[in-house]
């Protein structure tokens, strides 16, 4: 059983793409200024005239604040423009932003680069953050086989650290009962497998009855 879910963001590709060229360079810029806030070693006084820099641009930028998130202007639904999400949103520079590719059997994968902002024990990954985004690659894997859901239970097994730097993940649909969705995952680093992810992923109750009413 498959569910699509109406593509709630009409906005022409072309104007899409004009947006995302306004945006995602400052979001770039916020990223390297935030690993450079961890990394930077310049002299104090160089320090605080960053911050009277970076003042001047949080005080343009609060000009206009939107009333709803990205999310809810644009429905994650449609996933045209998840552009606020902490793991792939172009405009968030929170995320590494993963380019997550995938296919209609669920079958997904993401090389991306995860640097000292993302610390935990030293030299390696927060685990929240591994979990965080092992949740979101799931989360992918589902919606690509066409039976998106939230997560309900997530089960993550560390195997060994997750260093620093280049890193994979993996993800695939285990099995599929009704209106709940299981899928796998590995994060991978240099030397393997870092850990391993099962979520259950549940079409809510909310959007269930929306579909059985459109029937
Ligand atoms: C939707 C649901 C999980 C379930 O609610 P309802 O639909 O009202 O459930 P209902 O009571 O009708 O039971 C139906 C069936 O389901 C079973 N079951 C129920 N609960 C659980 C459970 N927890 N775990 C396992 N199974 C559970 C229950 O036994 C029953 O089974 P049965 O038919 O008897 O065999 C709700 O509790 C919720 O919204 N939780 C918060 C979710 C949330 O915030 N997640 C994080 C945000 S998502 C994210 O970030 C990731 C992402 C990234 C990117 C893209 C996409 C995703």
């Amino acid at each position: 059983m498959n569910w699509h879910l109406p593509d709630a963001d009409e906005t022409p590709a072309a104007e899409v793409e004009r947006e995302a060229a306004v945006w995602r360079p400052l979001a770039e810029a916020a990223r390297e200024l935030v690993d450079l806030c961890v990394m930077s070693d310049v002299e104090e006084d160089e320090v605080r005239a960053a911050q009277a820099d970076v003042e001047a641009a949080v005080a343009r930028l609060r000009k206009v604040r939107r009333t709803q998130t990205l999310g809810q202007q644009h429905l994650t639904g449609g996933r045209r423009r998840p552009w606020g999400n902490p793991v792939i949103g172009l405009r968030n520079p929170i995320a590494p932003p993963l380019h997550v590719t995938s296919d209609a059997t669920g079958r997904a994968e993401t090389r991306f680069h995860c640097g000292a902002a993302y610390e935990g024990p030293p030299g390696l990954v927060h685990g929240g953050v591994v979990s965080l985004i092992l949740d979101q690659v799931l989360g992918h894997s589902v919606g690509a086989a066409g039976r998106p859901g939230m997560t309900g239970t997530l089960t993550i097994v560390y195997r060994q650290g997750t260093p620093l730097g280049d890193l994979r993940v993996e993800a695939w649909i285990d099995r599929e009962d009704g209106i709940k969705t299981w899928a796998k995952a590995h994060m991978i680093g240099p030397r393997g497998v870092t850990a391993e992810a099962e979520g259950v992923f549940i079409l809510p109750r909310a959007i269930r009855e929306r579909l059985l009413d459109r029937s």
